[in-house]
C-alpha cells in the first residue's frame, strides 16, 4: 500500500474537516492509501509537517483547508529535492487555488479526484526565499485577508471578508513602487495596489487574471493605478463581471521575473496566498511545473 500523510487545519472555513476524518481515511484507504493524519496548531506548523512528510518518504501529501494551508504545505514541500505529489481536499473560506482547478468543496468529490490519480504539474512563484501557489500582492486592502478573524469567517464565510474591506476603505491610499523586468524598469509611480497571479481565481474574484494559467510558465500581473476611493469601488465593482482590464488605470501583463520596490519611506508589506508574506524588496520569479498536483 503507498503512504499518505493528511495535513490539515481544523480552524479553516466552517471548522468541518475534524468530523468528516473518518470518511476522508476510508476513501483513501480504498483508493489504496495507508493515510495518517497531522493536525496544524497554528502558524507555520503545515509548512514543518510537510517538510516532516517529504523527509519520511511518504507518497502523497494532501492539504485539508483553506489557500493559507495549502500555502504553508507548499513552503514545506518546495524547496526539497524529491517533491510527493500534492492533493488538496478545499475546507477554507474562499478556497482560491481549488476553485481555478475545479475541485469541488464537497469532501467525498475532492477525496475521489485524489483515488482517481490523475496528476497535473503546476508552476509556482518563488517570491525572495518563500513560494506561492495563487497569488502575492502588496498596496492597498493586501493586508486585509489575514486581518480577518478566523472565528468571523467560521460565523459568516466569504462574507467576513467583504465586512472588513469595507472597514479598511477610508484607510485606502496609493504608494510608491517600482516593478523592473530583467532589461528594464516597467513602473515607477504612486498606485493603489499590485498583483502577481498564478491563477485565475483570486480573493474570491474568478476572472481578476483572466488570461493566468497554473501551467504556463508565468506570473500575471495586475497593477492598479492610483486612484480615489470612488474610483477603486467603482473598479472593484467591474472587476467580479471580469470587465476590470478595460480600465486605463490598469496595467496587465505576463511575466516570468519581477523585481518590485518601494522607492517612497512607506514600508509596503506583501500578501502570499492570504498569508502574510515578508515586505518589498522582492525578487519574484515563475517556477515551472514545480509541484504535481491531483485534478479533475
Ligand atoms: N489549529 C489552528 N488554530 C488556529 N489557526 C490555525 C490553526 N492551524 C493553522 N492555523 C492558521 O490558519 C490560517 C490558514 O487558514 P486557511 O487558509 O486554511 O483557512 P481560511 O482562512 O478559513 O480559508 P481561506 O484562506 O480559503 O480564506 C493560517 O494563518 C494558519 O497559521
Amino acid at each position: 500500500m503507498k503512504r499518505a500523510r493528511l495535513i490539515y487545519n481544523p480552524s479553516s472555513g466552517r471548522e468541518i474537516v475534524r468530523r468528516r476524518l473518518p470518511d476522508i481515511l476510508d476513501y483513501m484507504e480504498s483508493a489504496g492509501y495507508e493515510t495518517s493524519c497531522h493536525a496544524t496548531k497554528g502558524e507555520g506548523d503545515a509548512t514543518e509537517a510537510a517538510a516532516r512528510a517529504v523527509a519520511r518518504g511518504y507518497d502523497l501529501i494532501i492539504a485539508a483547508g483553506g489557500d493559507g494551508t495549502i500555502y504553508e504545505v507548499v513552503n514545506g514541500m518546495a524547496e526539497l529535492k524529491s517533491r510527493p505529489s500534492l492533493g488538496i481536499i478545499p475546507c477554507g473560506t474562499s478556497n482560491d487555488l481549488a476553485r481555478a482547478v475545479g475541485i469541488p468543496k464537497s469532501i467525498s468529490r475532492a477525496c475521489e479526484i485524489i483515488s482517481k490519480g490523475k496528476k497535473k504539474k503546476i508552476d509556482l512563484g518563488r517570491i525572495n526565499n518563500r513560494y506561492f501557489i495563487n497569488i502575492a500582492g502588496g498596496g492597498s486592502l493586501t493586508n486585509l485577508t489575514y486581518e480577518v478573524p478566523s472565528k468571523l469567517k467560521t460565523m459568516i464565510g466569504q462574507l467576513a471578508y467583504y465586512v472588513k474591506g469595507l472597514e479598511k476603505l477610508p484607510s485606502l491610499h496609493p504608494i510608491r513602487v517600482r516593478l523592473e523586468s530583467r532589461k528594464e524598469v516597467l513602473l515607477d509611480e504612486e498606485i493603489m495596489i499590485f498583483l502577481i497571479a498564478n491563477s485565475h481565481s483570486v480573493g474570491g474574484f474568478d476572472k481578476l487574471a483572466p488570461d493566468a494559467d497554473l501551467s504556463d510558465g508565468k506570473l500575471d500581473v495586475i497593477v492598479v493605478k492610483k486612484m480615489n476611493i470612488a474610483e477603486f469601488i467603482r473598479l472593484a465593482t467591474s472587476a467580479v463581471r471580469g470587465e476590470h482590464l478595460k480600465d486605463p488605470n490598469i496595467l496587465y501583463f505576463q511575466a516570468d521575473y519581477i523585481k518590485a520596490t518601494s522607492p517612497g519611506t512607506e514600508t509596503v508589506q506583501l500578501n502570499l496566498d492570504g498569508e502574510l508574506g515578508g515586505q518589498l524588496p522582492c525578487v519574484v520569479e515563475a517556477l515551472p511545473g514545480h509541484i504535481e498536483l491531483f485534478v479533475p
